[in-house]
């Protein structure tokens, strides 16, 4: 049969769809209603079909990296059978059924006017970084259709339908790319974040911000100098310099009763507030010389936050939480970002299929995508899809995996290696855990446990979707290890946590998260790392790792985590996380200081990095020694000669938590525990320790 299948796939249905009104047929997903958003960085040039050629698309070419497709089938061909033998592929795509509902899949998207437009990319786009892709392994499993509930399933569109991103408002903090000319320019497009170009962008900003700090010092140096003499030249420049709104009405920021009757008045004009924000940020930006005599610093910054919080439509905590985080202007293009969905990736199974043979493959049924940027030789971008991405006949068979390009930053710093006994902590729906196999080449065993034992089964439809040989699932309340278990070369902890790096996806967090949610989270997660310290064997050959994650940007649930952890276990230390991008994790932070080495952990943002906020540490647990042993002692931590390896004899006390603090949520565990068998726990004599968790 050789390639037959391949290069007679089902033509792929035209990108652009003929009636807008056929997407109302596919269901309208989550995703969709967040594309249909618009996305400022979805709506980015993508490869297109050259025939298609789309009116407002950038030309080709910008960028070397990427992948053009064009109309030129015999190219595709070439490509196929240049490529190596990749047996596993006429499993699926022989199958006529599978042709036919591929078919139907496309039709559900797109009514085509337009024939198969091939690939003719280049194909070292795929090959570069591919060294280490695996050849396909063993026959595709047993499908298993339908069961990853878990799994985030976007079903891409043409952009045919107009993008309600124009219909946003413009930027509250107007910069060059907002310029009202450049809007649809090329260099706009070139502007804008990519998972290809983020990393650069990162670092430009770094260095702009550090660069900015830099002449702000020295400008408070000036006017220190020159005295408060320079409040009467103020020409009402705005942060970035533009001598724009000099005619408008001066700002004047409401007094006390203006704001309560603004607020008994109802909700106030978008237009307003949106003013008010923008003035807002460049007084507090230049305060001295712009605010209005008498007003304080913090006046505006309440009205401020208050503002984004109407605005942005977050609880008054959750808002201040998040705002002060940032410098001011950049906590308004965190909360923007949270506006926006991020870009769609994939990540391909290398225990079934390479990089290179996969994208070629989406390609041709219509996909537009590239990879992801150097640091990953797995990931791909997809920009547009004509098919639902979650639904392939690629993806059924377990090619890969629908994932969030942030998910796979704490696996690349895990390092996992073939034959290691490797624990994933809290590892439902399994993106992780899949991820970790694969890496593993399929060889030792991975221990996928999650608490809640609903989403194990996601976790085992991905872990069989997925072909990974090496994965046992459990469920067990992680507190539980190394009770149940230890000795692992490695564990990752990517914790339950508030979600804030995720808003963009799950806007409910904006309202849902209270204080007391974050004391409960942060205490859970505490109780977590140090069971996960205590999982790995200091004795480990190849590894004796921990990783920790959250999908969080709070300090309570990242540094101060890390931070107790290193406090708590002193065989402990933080290392290098390996990953080439990410903003170095908090020292200090609104009067707490964090051990110096918390530089090492990782902080990713949805407004530099284009991917979920993140958080991403890594530590190297050592052998207790006499002296650890006595800093524990000297500590409040825990007793000396505590079996680190330790599969046995732990307790809830060896692992050092301050036992009367933790006593109801260590009550609440043993209710929860006492119901999930079934027994009836004594009444509570006080609220309920309720964690709620982000997925
Ligand atoms: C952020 S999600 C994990 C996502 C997963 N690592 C992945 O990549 O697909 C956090 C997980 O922690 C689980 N969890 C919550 N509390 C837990 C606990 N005490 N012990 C173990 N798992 C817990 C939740 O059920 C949830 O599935």
């Amino acid at each position: 049969m050789g390639r037959r299948a391949k290069n007679k796939q089902a033509p792929p249905q035209p990108l652009e769809p003929k009636h807008a009104s056929s997407s109302k047929a596919s269901g309208k997903r989550k995703a969709d209603a967040a594309l249909d958003r618009g996305d400022e960085v979805n709506s980015r040039p993508t490869k297109k079909a050259k025939d298609a050629k789309p009116k407002a698309v950038k030309a080709a070419g910008t960028s070397s990296k990427k992948v053009v497709v064009k109309a030129k089938p015999e190219s595709s061909a070439k490509v196929a059978s240049e490529g190596d033998s990749s047996d596993g592929w006429e499993d699926v795509d022989d199958s006529p059924d599978l042709e036919s509902e591929t078919r139907a899949l496309f039709r559900d998207e797109d009514d085509g006017e337009e024939g198969w437009t091939g690939f003719s990319g280049d194909l070292a786009d795929f090959e570069g970084d591919d060294d280490d892709d695996e050849l396909l392994r063993g026959p595709v499993e047993e499908l298993d259709l339908g069961s990853d509930d878990d799994d985030e399933v976007p079903v891409l569109k043409s952009k045919s339908k107009k993008s309600k991103q124009a219909e946003r408002p413009k930027k509250i903090i107007p910069d060059a790319s907002s310029d009202s000319d450049s809007d649809a320019s090329e260099e706009d497009d070139e502007e804008r974040v990519t998972m290809a170009n983020m990393e650069a962008r990162s670092r430009a900003l770094d260095a702009a911000a550090a660069a900015e700090a830099e002449l702000d010092a020295e400008e408070l140096q000036r006017a220190a100098e020159a005295g408060e003499d320079d409040d009467d030249d103020d020409l009402d420049m705005d942060v970035d310099g533009d001598a724009d709104e000099v005619d408008a009405e001066p700002f004047h920021l409401p007094t006390a009763e203006e704001r309560e009757a603004e607020e008994k008045a109802g909700v106030p004009d978008v237009l307003v507030v949106q003013r008010r924000m923008r003035e807002c940020v460049k007084v507090l930006g230049k305060f001295k010389k712009r605010a209005e005599k008498g007003r304080a610093r913090s006046e505006y910054i309440s009205q401020l936050v208050a503002d984004i919080a109407s605005y942005y439509g977050y609880n008054d905590f959750l808002t201040e939480k998040l705002f002060q985080l940032f410098p001011v202007a950049e906590a308004i293009e965190f909360f923007e970002a949270n506006e926006v969905p991020r870009p769609v990736t994939i990540r391909t199974n290398t225990l079934r299929t390479r990089r290179r043979d996969l994208a070629q493959t989406l390609v041709n049924r219509g996909v537009n995508l590239e990879p992801i940027g150097k640091w990953t030789n797995v990931g791909l971008q997809v920009f547009e899809s004509s098919v639902p991405i979650g639904a392939t006949p690629e993806y059924l068979a377990g090619h890969y995996m629908l994932q969030a390009a942030s998910s796979f930053l704490p696996v690349i710093a895990l390092a996992p290696q073939p034959n290691e006994r490797v624990l994933d902590m809290a590892s439902a729906p399994g993106g992780k855990t899949t991820h970790i196999a694969a890496l593993m080449q399929n060889t030792g065993v991975v221990f996928a446990n999650d608490a809640n034992k609903a989403r194990t089964k996601s976790l085992t439809a991905n872990v069989h979707r997925l072909g990974c040989k090496n994965v046992v699932v459990c469920s067990y309340d992680g507190r539980e290890f190394p009770k149940v278990m230890g000795g692992f070369d490695r564990v990752l902890l990517d914790a339950p946590c508030s979600g804030t790096g995720v808003i963009s996806k799950d806007t409910s967090v904006k309202v849902n998260k209270s204080e007391r949610d974050f004391t409960l989270l942060a205490h859970l997660q505490k109780q977590l790392i140090l069971c996960a310290i205590d999982s790995v064997s200091p004795e480990s050959k190849t590894g004796g790792y921990i990783v920790y994650s959250t999908c969080s940007v709070t300090v309570d649930e990242n540094e101060s985590v890390v931070d107790y952890a290193l406090r708590k276990r002193p065989n402990v230390r933080l290392v290098d996380t390996g990953l080439e991008f990410g903003r170095e994790g908090y020292t200090q932070y609104r009067g707490k200081t964090f051990h110096p080495s918390v530089k090492l952990t990782r902080r990713f943002y949805p407004h530099v990095h284009n991917m979920d906020g993140f958080y991403v540490a890594k530590f190297k647990v050592e052998r207790r020694t006499k002296a650890t042993a006595a800093k524990d002692a000297s500590g409040d931590a825990v007793e000396a000669g505590v079996a680190v390896d330790g599969a046995q004899g732990i307790s809830a006390d060896d692992v050092g938590f301050d036992s009367e603090e933790d006593r109801p949520y260590i009550e609440e565990g043993k209710r929860k525990q006492m119901k999930a068998k079934g027994l009836r726990p004594r009444p509570r004599t006080k609220a309920p320790a309720v964690v709620e968790t982000a997925a």
